[in-house]
């Protein structure tokens, strides 16, 4: 029989099932060093966001094919070495969004009146009326960033309950902001205008420290804020000094930039301003059955060596189809987020041309693969292999499909085109004979660049000089580079030049290097580690 490790809480149900299949051990609270030990028994892992899934752990489970989270975040698994060593990642994306928004709408009404210091001190004998007068919602301004999944089932309640709603979600079209009830509108405007702002969007480099000293100056002195997302979207030591110094009124926190909260932290000096809850979000007994079942079942299903249907990392396919596709699969999910990022995020229209070979019937995982990468920057790990087309049709994305089998440069390639704030932009790419993933023309320009993490794109004009000087601009801003190379139709006609970079882009180079004489533009793309 398989052995299932089950290492955080988890709904009984959820163990109920997987005991259909499988010998199940509960054992939570494991220090990392015994879970490395033991880890080696079991075939499965099911967790939650207690438990730290390291590289060390994964190389030592050996016998580990899948991992369950119970619940949404895979942030505490190290999904590329997963994914190298074949072990199925799977969450449950949608269990809890109903609790995590039913809490945050419960924070910005318990800051609103102050309910958790009302309730100590009245269980302390007293009864002080005065020192908690409080505000309300009705007519107020909610500013809601990210408007996926939780975002717009908090629009929906607090449009009840008479707010006026404003968004900022930099990949969301104005039209479905518009469905849920919420002007689409720029950060810094939110900030000016919201009386309450919640974040519901994934921790990203880009939403690091988004909520910093700088944001936190452009609040009003009454904005109240809270962040049931993810530690780390806001500067912790910033909001401190922003609540201590009355730049704000308030905030409620339901997760931390280090999860347990230190004893010693700042935040746990502050008073009735300021509310924390121990990652409650999907703390609910309803969350917590539809996230067991959800993992569980799935567990289940791949240890009978049936598919999974919420695959993180790698697609419920047969396995002969799988181990043919598997290449193509991550070739269509790096050109999709690519593509994303060049045509600047908020796609309107995505186009896929399945070229040579891949213009079968069978390939149509590959475009599930590309929408994914597509979304990817936004969602992160909420979309997988079986939402992928149900976000990108949620989005209001049109998706185009097509077929050319009579495109022969290699075996088999893919032309991925999307339409989104920054133009119509498109890229080919195909595998050369170990697999390996370049990228052959962008924007039609012909290149032959594999993707890196950090890479940087300009159109230019093709003329003496510019190469040096995007290198000595570079350099000046302590950017290393990899590799670069240059495409060109004419010479002296338009060019695109592709650099890969060792280095993170700094912030505002890109406009540096839009002044160059000849630069038309400029385009930064960060890709997932691999
Ligand atoms: N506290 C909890 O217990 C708990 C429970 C569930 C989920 N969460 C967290 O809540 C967050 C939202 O989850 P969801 O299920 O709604 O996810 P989702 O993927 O459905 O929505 C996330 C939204 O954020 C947007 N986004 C991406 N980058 C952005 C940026 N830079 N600025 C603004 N918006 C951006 C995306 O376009 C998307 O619309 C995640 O961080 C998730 O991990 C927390
Ligand atoms: O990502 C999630 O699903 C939430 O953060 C909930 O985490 P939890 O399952 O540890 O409560």
């Amino acid at each position: 029989m398989p052995k299932v490790l089950v290492s955080d809480p988890i709904d009984q149900v959820g163990i109920d099932i997987l005991s259909q299949v499988a010998q199940v051990d509960v054992k939570t609270n494991l220090p990392p060093e015994e879970l490395l030990q033991i880890i080696s028994d079991y075939d499965a892992l099911m967790i939650r966001s207690g438990t730290r899934v390291t590289k060390e752990v994964i190389e030592a489970g050996n016998q580990l094919k899948i991992i369950g989270r119970a619940g949404v975040g895979v942030d505490n698994v190290d999904v590329p070495t997963a994914t190298r060593r074949g072990v199925l990642v799977v969450n449950s994306p949608e269990g809890n969004t109903v609790a995590a928004a039913e809490h945050a709408v419960a924070m910005m009404l318990s800051l609103s009146r102050y309910i958790p210091d009302a309730n100590q001190s009245v269980k302390g004998g007293q009864w002080d009326r005065k020192s908690f007068t409080g505000v309300e919602v009705y007519k107020k301004t909610l500013g809601i960033v990210g408007l996926g999944k939780i975002g717009s089932h908090v629009a929906s309640i607090a449009r009840a309950m008479g707010m006026r709603l404003l968004a900022y979600d930099p990949y969301l079209s104005m039209e479905r902001a518009e469905q849920l009830g919420c002007q689409l509108v720029e950060l810094d405007f939110l900030f000016q205008e919201a009386d309450y702002i919640t974040l519901h969007m994934p921790k990203t480099p880009e939403t690091y420290h988004l909520i910093n000293a700088e944001a936190l100056n452009k609040m009003k002195p009454t904005t109240r804020i809270i962040n049931c997302a993810r530690g780390g979207i806001i500067d912790e030591e910033a909001l401190v000094e922003a609540l201590k110094q009355g730049k704000i009124a308030g905030a409620a926190l339901d997760v931390y930039e280090q999860e347990p909260l230190q004893a010693e932290s700042s935040l746990r000096s502050l008073g009735k301003q300021l509310i924390l809850t121990p990652h409650l979000g999907a703390s609910t007994e309803e969350a917590q059955v539809n996230v067991a079942i959800d993992v569980a079942e799935q567990i289940r299903d791949v240890l009978l060596g049936l598919p999974a249907r919420s695959a993180v990392n790698i697609p419920g396919l047969r396995p002969d189809l799988m181990e043919k596709l598997r290449p193509y699969l991550l070739l269509a999910e790096t050109l999709g987020n690519f593509v994303s990022q060049l045509a600047g995020g908020r796609i309107e229209s995505f186009h896929i041309k399945l070229q040579g070979d891949l213009a079968t019937n069978e390939s149509q995982p590959i475009v599930i693969a590309a929408l994914k990468g597509l979304l990817s920057h936004a969602l992160q790990e909420r979309v997988n292999y079986v939402n992928a087309n149900i976000e990108a049709k949620e989005r209001g994305i049109h998706v185009v499909e097509t077929r050319d089998a009579t495109v022969k440069d290699y075996t088999g390639s893919l032309l991925l085109s999307a339409t989104g704030p920054l133009g119509t932009h498109s890229v080919t790419g195909a595998l050369l004979g170990d697999n390996e993933i370049r990228i052959t023309s962008i924007d039609e320009f012909p290149i032959n660049v594999p993707p890196s993490r950090y890479m940087l794109f300009t159109l230019h004009r093709d003329m003496p000089g510019i190469i040096g000087k995007i290198g000595s601009l570079l350099g000046s801003f302590n950017v290393n580079i990899a590799s670069m190379q240059v495409g060109r139709k004419l010479v002296r006609g338009d060019a695109v030049m592709v650099l890969s970079l060792d280095d993170p882009i700094p912030d505002g180079i890109l406009s540096e290097i839009t002044k160059v004489n000849g630069i038309r533009d400029a385009y930064t793309v960060t890709l997932p580690e691999n």
